[in-house]
């Protein structure tokens, strides 16, 4: 690999089961490559359902150990590992951008937002309480006490390749619970490179474990973790319809499910809004990895009285972005993360213009060719085009008109994802009429950045069920279980 590290012990080419760096019993293996340029980085065991099962009893194994420790020490152990995230968090970001694509100031602000989840569930592990309710009878007492679920299934995408580990991993290690964890295809290296720290930070054996494979086996793993038993919560970050499918895969066990899956999201510049402070939060929001989230803004609807205005001031702020591979110093937007993706900003950006709208910037791959895109405005769009309907996923800025407020509040809605949204407006009324009504589970309310350990994550309609983050982030990982105490008196 070409990308030098200053701790080489984080690149790892096996995966980790029960304490052990381990291949595929296939003996199969899965090459990593860099998609600024192609380069080959690593191989890591391409993984099946019996390496799975594996995992999965080796975390079963662990699991009362764990369980039955104090919440302060397993505290203590996520609050090292934590501190040995952040002390290795220029190699991190380095391996992220070589493995995911995304500019190095973006990975370095990835580790820290990462390591945030580890930290912040590491206090709230000490704070699962229950409850004493009224009893229902003279001689009655009512307890409610909160227990770790049991084995943990974590299916985690590749856009944000530390962060959604750390977001499902840390709350589930906190609450005492196991973990298996299956990253994506393309990112691996970060998962396993998190998985050493772990353990240096005295995670034990089978606590956490981490399944490498490819896409032609993800289902098969897949199918193991939410089928198996003795899995008792599967927890998915990723695209609508493997969340669908999970969550029926894992109905026949009745098993516990969060899903943060599609967005699509809105972002809405009302006439009253400062239009300035709109322009940065819109290129936050919209370019941030790519356009590769799935808070990023997808459909930007402008009140009419300033829509050119805010096209001109948008062109202009977009115009000046640097596009280029992530460990070059000034770029500020790096490739696509592999072919699928360009063909799906492709599609979308030819559909509207067939229908109507208009390239006001960008529109085409980039100079530097391969999955690099133009950083892209369109114009004129309207909803019956596929930008409407669907996550592009990429760097695309489709500006819609409309003139009332009613008009847009039923087209931000009309969706059947409800993950985030956004709107601009100095109105107080405006605020809190638009907040009430919008259908999603986020919202920024002049503000493009709405990620933080401290607030809850997590979408209505399809794009999912649950909540990470905050303190609602542990209940997740635990179940309630009701104390009748009769004879007390
Ligand atoms: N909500 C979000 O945060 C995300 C949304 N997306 C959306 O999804 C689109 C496609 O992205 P993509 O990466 O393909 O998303 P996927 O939903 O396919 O991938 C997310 C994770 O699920 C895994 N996976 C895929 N199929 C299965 C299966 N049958 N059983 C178990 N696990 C499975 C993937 O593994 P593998 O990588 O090996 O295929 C990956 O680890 C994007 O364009 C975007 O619109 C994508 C990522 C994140
Ligand atoms: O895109 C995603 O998969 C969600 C992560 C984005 C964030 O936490 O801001």
């Amino acid at each position: 690999m070409t990308i030098s590290l200053t701790n080489p012990q984080l690149l790892r080419e096996s995966a980790y089961i029960n304490g052990e760096w381990v291949k595929a019993r296939s003996g199969d293996l899965l090459p990593v490559t860099n998609p600024a340029n192609g380069e080959h980085l690593a191989n890591v065991p391409d993984m099946g359902a019996d390496d799975t099962r594996q995992a999965i009893q080796a975390a079963e194994a662990a699991w009362p150990e764990w369980r039955a420790r104090p919440a302060k020490e397993r505290a203590g152990i996520l609050r090292r590992w934590f501190d040995l995230v952040m002390q290795n968090q220029e190699d991190l970001a380095r391996l992220m951008t070589a493995e995911q694509g995304k500019p190095l100031a973006e990975a370095r602000g990835e580790v820290n937002y990462g390591a945030s989840f580890i930290e912040w569930f590491a206090e709230e592990a000490k704070r699962a309480y229950g409850d004493v309710i009224p009893g229902h009878g003279r001689d009655k007492r009512i307890v409610v006490i909160k227990q770790p679920i049991g084995v943990v299934a974590a299916i985690t995408p590749w856009n944000f390749p530390v962060a959604m580990i750390t977001r499902k991993v840390a709350p589930a290690l906190a609450a005492g619970c196991p973990v298996v964890v299956k990253p994506a295809e393309d990112t691996p290296l970060c998962a396993l490179a998190l998985a050493v720290l772990a353990e240096e930070a005295g995670v034990p054996p089978g606590i956490l474990n981490i399944v490498t494979c490819s896409k032609a086996r993800a289902p098969e793993v897949g199918e193991e973790l939410t089928t198996n038993p003795v899995v008792r919560k599967v927890s998915f970050t990723g695209s609508t319809p493997v969340g669908k499918l999970l969550m029926r895969q894992a109905s026949g066990t009745v098993k516990k499910v969060s899903l943060e899956l599609g967005g699509n999201a809105p972002f809405i510049i009302f006439d009253d809004a400062d239009l300035d402070a709109a322009v940065a939060g819109l290129m936050a929001s919209k370019y941030r990895n790519t356009g590769q989230t799935c808070v990023c803004a997808n459909r930007i609807y402008v009140q009419s009285a300033v829509y050119d205005e805010f096209v001109e001031k948008l062109k202009a702020a977009v115009s000046k972005m640097v596009v280029g591979a992530g460990l070059e110093g000034d770029t500020q937007q790096g490739p696509l993360i592999n072919a699928a993706a360009l063909d799906k900003v492709q599609r979308h950006i030819e559909d509207a213009t067939t229908k109507g709208a208009k390239v006001a910037l960008g529109g085409k791959v980039h100079a530097l060719g391969g999955t690099f895109f133009e950083p892209t405005i369109l114009t004129d769009v309207t909803q019956d085009m596929l930008v409407a309907s669907e996550e592009t996923f990429g760097p695309v800025a489709p500006l819609f008109r409309f003139d009332t407020e009613e008009q847009a509040i039923a087209m931000a809605n009309d969706s059947e994802f409800g993950l985030a949204a956004y709107f601009y407006s100095n109105d107080i009324r405006r605020i809190w009429h638009v907040a009430e009504a919008l259908e999603t589970g986020m919202i920024g309310i002049n503000e493009g950045i709405i990620s933080t350990e401290a607030a809850p994550f997590g979408g209505v309609k399809e794009s999912g069920l649950g909540r990470e983050g905050s303190r609602y982030g542990l209940d997740e990982f635990m179940e309630l279980k009701y104390l009748c105490l009769g004879g007390m008196r």
